[in-house]
């Protein structure tokens, strides 16, 4: 329901892809990127009123270009709307975050304008508006799917195929040491090549065994052998295998994510706060059970 006449407001959660490979294809909706990643609860909060004269976006207070989330306008309305995101995310550092503002600008439009779309028709849109303007490539499909998302097809629905590590909700905490920007990876056919390769066999190690443990440890894997990580990067996922967790790079951004069992928490996260503060979100999921990898 609208929270008032033409105002519409919706949240969308952030995910962190733990690997990936990516997909190259002529339409936009079949494009994409397949692999594995996790569903948080900090995501971006958004309310979308009619604007005057052109799109603006504003996050957190400050007005941005906001790219994607302008193509998805143009896509969704003909005339110009106000976007005021709020984000509890990092931005650009491998939260999603440019997925979550449009995909909550999306379904806020459509309960504002009364667009009458689906769930499907709103992420084909997202979809299209990240896959053009190099910004992610699954992040959308992760997002409206949950828990911890299998993307096993690229491309938004119908094409995308996803499935589920089945898991209780459990945390993730999080440390950004600093920004890497998707585009200049993306674009770097060299470093693609071997992204690709990595991505391809991770996944299928996932699938012979869909858990948790088995996401992080294959995703640490893929840090490894596709050599983005920095130093710092590197220094932290150590340090919390040494404290007894588990820990990998978020695709794509100079950031740490790591879990625990309880028995290690507080080690973990006292570990990852010697490099950064640290944040914690919690990934929910399809049944309730006292965590245990
Ligand atoms: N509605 C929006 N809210 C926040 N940022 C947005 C929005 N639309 C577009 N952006 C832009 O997205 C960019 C961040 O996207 P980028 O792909 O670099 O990182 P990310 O989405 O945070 O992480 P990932 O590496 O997981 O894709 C920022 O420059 C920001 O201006
Ligand atoms: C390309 C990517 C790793 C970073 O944005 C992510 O969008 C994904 O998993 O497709």
């Amino acid at each position: 329901m609208s929270i008032e006449s033409s105002a519409g407001r919706a949240f969308a959660p952030g995910h962190i892809t733990g690997f990936f490979e990516m997909h190259d294809d002529p339409d936009p909706r079949r494009k994409g990127s397949t692999g594995c990643g996790v569903v948080i609860d900090g995501g971006i909060d958004t309310i979308v009123t009619r604007g005057v004269g052109k799109t603006e976006v504003y996050l957190d207070g400050a007005s941005v270009k906001a790219d994607t989330t302008c193509s998805l306008i143009e896509q969704l309305v003909d005339f110009p709307v106000h976007v005021n995101c709020t984000s509890s995310i990092p931005i650009g550092c491998g939260f999603g975050a440019s997925a979550a503002g449009s995909l909550s600008t999306a379904y806020a439009l459509n309960d504002a304008f009364s667009l009458g779309l689906t769930s499907n028709q709103l992420v084909e849109a997202v979809h299209i508006a990240e896959v053009s303007n190099g910004s992610g490539m699954g992040d959308v499909e992760g997002q409206y799917f949950g828990g911890v998302p299998i993307r096993k097809v690229p491309g938004c629905p119908p094409y995308g195929v996803l499935d589920r590590v089945p898991s209780p909700s459990f945390e993730v905490h999080c440390i950004v040491l600093g920004e890497l920007s998707t585009g200049s990876v993306l674009n770097d056919a060299g470093l693609m090549r071997d992204i690709n390769s990595a991505g391809r066999s991770a996944l299928r190690s996932l699938l012979a065994r869909p858990t948790v443990t088995n996401f992080m440890e294959i995703s640490k894997q893929f840090t490894l052998k596709c050599g983005l990580a920095s130093d710092r990067v590197m220094d932290a996922i150590e340090a919390v295998g040494a404290a007894g967790g588990m820990a990998s790079q978020a695709m794509l951004g100079d950031t740490v994510f790591a879990c625990s069992v309880e028995e290690t928490k507080k080690d973990v996260f006292d570990a990852l706060s010697t490099f950064a503060e640290v944040t914690t979100y919690n990934v929910t999921s399809c049944y309730e059970h006292p965590v245990k990898f």
